[in-house]
């Protein structure tokens, strides 16, 4: 350990010493200055953070094998010259830390965790491995894995990495190609199992799926922040973890329907009344179109502009054109609606097309008539019943009234938005200013980061301003600068580098192209402009995505998924016993067919690590039948079940008798969870919708009135099992009114137990 921490000690001065010189080296100012820094500071950066991980404990781990030999295991892999120090986790070799047991050992002989605070050993966990044994050991690493479970929780998500467990390895390590469907009940470890892999994928396909190509997706905020520190922990902070609600640009979501408004919402009819409503006209579009040609008054009223709008759609649907690249059809149309009206009075069509399609009028009424739209201000217009087309009304009055009162997007409007995103298209790209032939040359020789642009006092034309790489002036100030007026000509070759993107950064001597004299070269560098080069990273497709909880996904949000992983490899994690969501698929096959995939390889995990068997057993009473429950491994665990004349006076006191060094929520059906916001005033305690707990856990966990949690939603019995699974240590179960049935027999009574 002294060992590994020294080298380290010297690997983060030399990454200090490689972003210093970097950025000494910008400062010094030849051409090729910027991009070296830029290299170098980058790469100094991911080194240093990767050093960083060090607080986590660095070591933890050594695998002795019958042939002798013998290696450390950690967070990354560490060479003292050529003699392995450390081998990273995700390394081949490192499997069998995670894999050997004694029935099948792959030579281990011993297999010890190193337990740290820092850089001190505090205590060491040994498995000796052999064939006497066999059939002996339930999990790895009993003793280190009972004290990752014993640690207090923190308001994140730990990492795992010391005790990842062998079915729990077998589905981090499966290969990224293709799609993997992890599957198991509550607490199992599949997020974690989610975020190993992602860090797994990252190290064991560097090069290809560099920064931003994973993509991780989870349910809620509230649970993408409590993972968000498992991946930097574990060294990689180039995974975009992003919630449902955050998917689409520009907006977060994180609020939830109603079970009966998300039904309506996450409904594939949804794409139909979307279709409608992209091509409808907006409200604010004028409603009458006048105009004067050859003496004559044309007009078109409300009927033939509605006319001629559906013209525009047939025609752009029968060539794929979405509404905001129709803006040309739009304009033509209405030329060709005009035209009617003068037809017969020996007028010739084709000028008459041209000087009217010309016309700044016709413009003005085509750009408010057909303007370009965006998904956010289309998706209001549902506010009005009469433009939902495709539902019955009853449905239609629903998802309007939503609109109508709404003040923010939830969860289930984001794959909406999404969709109308597609549907509407892009508007059709702006014509580009042709580039300056200079700039052209300069970005196709390469020479794009630092520019050395050449003013020179020509002795015929006046001041002459040469761009890199040109023997031709591309700026001539002619006669207008005085030819001693060195200063004037430099503030106007500013302003000219300027325009073209670039700030002058300084001022020497040197020659012009034609080595003449009276000559000032300059030295610019670019502006801070957008990279085009990083836009289009941005667009780039993601090449794994990484679905939890993805059992919840209503068809709608299965086609924004499917829009993301049309060329993706995938990892979908989830547990059917957890649906909630009203249109959920009742199949794993079913849910991948609405991704557009299908299922090739899958694997379960089997043993829950959060919740105490009693408490499973407890919880699984909510499962429905035929769902195998969780064998739970982590042991203890307290149950509670108390029937209370006076809730709010019961939640009191369970509030004030719950741990004071642990996490403590209160999770009830959503409407009375507002209510019991204002009750608790205990600043540990945190108040949880039930519809917002899934993929959360606490140390104690206080549900209040298990009725109404079930009576908010079809799928309620499932929402309670969720909410029933959450608690790490203690349930306490508060009811005034009776209990659902499938809890009802073998309630109450304080049930202590390990
Ligand atoms: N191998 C392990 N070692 C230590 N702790 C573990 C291990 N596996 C899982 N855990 C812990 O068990 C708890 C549950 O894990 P996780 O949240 O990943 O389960 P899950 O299957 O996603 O649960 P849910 O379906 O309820 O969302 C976490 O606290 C996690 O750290």
């Amino acid at each position: 350990m002294d060992r590994v921490y020294d080298l380290l000690e010297g690997m983060r001065a030399r990454a200090n010493d490689l972003a210093g010189e970097g950025h000494r080296r910008a400062a010094g100012g030849p051409a090729t200055g910027l991009v070296e820094r830029d290299a170098m500071v980058h790469q100094a950066t991911v080194r240093l953070r990767a050093l960083d991980v060090e607080a986590e404990g660095i070591v933890f781990g050594r695998l002795d094998f019958d042939d002798g030999e013998s290696f450390h295991i950690g967070r990354l892999g560490v060479r003292d010259g050529l003699e392995p120090l450390l081998v990273d986790w995700r390394a081949p070799a490192a499997a069998a830390f995670y894999r050997a047991t004694s029935g099948e050992p792959l030579g281990v002989v011993r297999r010890r965790v190193i337990i740290c605070r820092g850089p001190k050993v505090i205590d060491l966990d040994d498995d000796v491995l052999s064939p006497e044994r066999a059939g002996d050991l339930r999990v790895l690493g009993e003793g280190a894995l009972l004290a990752a479970l014993r640690r207090s929780r923190g308001p994140h998500m730990r990492d795992i990495v010391s005790t990842i467990q062998r079915e729990q390895d077998e589905a981090i390590r499966a290969p990224a190609p293709g799609v993997t469907l992890i599957s198991g009940g509550p607490g199992t470890g599949k997020t974690q199992v989610a975020l190993h892999r992602a860090a797994y994928l990252l190290y064991t396909n560097r090069g290809r799926f560099t920064d931003g190509r994973i993509l991780v997706v989870g349910p809620s905020t509230v649970f993408t922040r409590y993972i968000s520190r498992v991946l930097p922990s574990l060294g990689e902070e180039s995974v975009h973890l992003r919630s449902l609600g955050e998917l689409v640009e520009g907006v977060t979501a994180t609020r939830r329907d109603r079970a009966y408004v998300a039904r309506i919402k996450g409904d594939e009819r949804m794409r139909d009344v979307l279709v409608e409503l992209g091509w409808q006209s907006p409200p604010s579009a004028p409603r009458r179109l006048r105009l004067v040609y050859a003496g004559q008054v044309l007009t078109l009223d409300a009927a033939e502009l509605a006319a001629a709008r559906r013209r525009v759609r047939v025609g752009c649907e029968a060539s794929g054109t979405g509404p905001n690249a129709a803006g040309p059809t739009a304009a033509a149309v209405l030329v060709d609606a005009l035209w009617q009206q003068v037809e017969g009075r020996h007028l010739d069509r084709k000028l008459f097309a041209e000087e009217v399609g010309d016309r700044d009028e016709l413009h003005s009424f085509r750009r408010a008539w057909w303007p370009t739209l965006t998904p956010t201000e289309v998706l209001g217009w549902l506010g009005d019943a009469n433009r939902v087309i495709g539902l019955d009304p009853e449905a239609a009055e629903t998802l309007a009234a939503t609109y109508r009162s709404r003040t923010d997007w939830s969860v289930d409007d984001v794959p909406l938005l999404d969709e109308l995103a597609e549907l509407l298209g892009e508007p059709p790209a702006a014509p580009r200013a042709p580039e300056p032939e200079w700039r052209l040359r300069e970005l196709t020789t390469g020479t794009r980061t630092v520019a050395t642009f050449v003013l020179s006092c020509g002795l015929r034309e006046g001041w002459e301003l040469y761009a890199p790489n040109l023997a031709t002036p591309f700026a001539l100030a002619g006669p207008t600068i005085d030819n001693d007026a060195i200063g004037a000509a430099q503030r106007w070759a500013e302003a000219v580098i300027l325009r073209e993107g670039h700030h002058v950064v300084g001022w020497t001597d040197g020659f012009d192209p034609h080595g003449e004299e009276g000559y000032v070269p300059v030295l610019a560098e670019p502006l801070p402009v957008e990279e085009p080069d990083d836009d289009s990273a941005a667009d780039e497709p993601y090449l794994h995505v990484i679905l939890d909880e993805a059992q919840d996904l209503s068809p709608m949000e299965c086609r924004m998924i499917a829009r993301r992983v049309e060329y993706a490899s995938m990892t979908v994690v989830g547990d059917l016993g957890q649906a909630t969501h009203p249109l959920a698929a009742d199949t794993w096959p079913q849910l991948l067919a609405r991704i557009g995939k299908r299922q090739i390889r899958t694997l379960e995990l089997r043993t829950g690590y959060r919740v105490p068997q009693v408490i499973a057993d407890y919880a699984a009473r909510a499962l429905a039948p035929g769902s195998a429950p969780t064998r739970s491994y982590r042991p203890g665990g307290t149950l509670s079940v108390r029937q209370v004349d006076d809730l709010h006076t019961a939640l009191r006191d369970a509030v004030r008798q719950a741990p004071r060094d642990a996490t403590v929520a209160v999770i009830a059906a959503d409407d009375r969870a507002e209510t019991l916001a204002g009750l608790v005033d205990a600043p540990d305690v945190v108040v949880v919708p039930a519809s917002l707990v899934k993929g959360l856990e606490y140390d104690h966990v206080i549900v209040v009135e298990p009725t109404e949690i079930v009576a908010a939603e079809p799928r309620g019995m499932n929402r309670l099992y969720v909410v029933l699974t959450r608690a790490v240590a203690t349930l306490v179960v508060l009811h005034h009114a009776a209990l659902p049935a499938a809890l009802r027999d073998a309630d109450p009574a304080e049930r202590p137990t390990g």
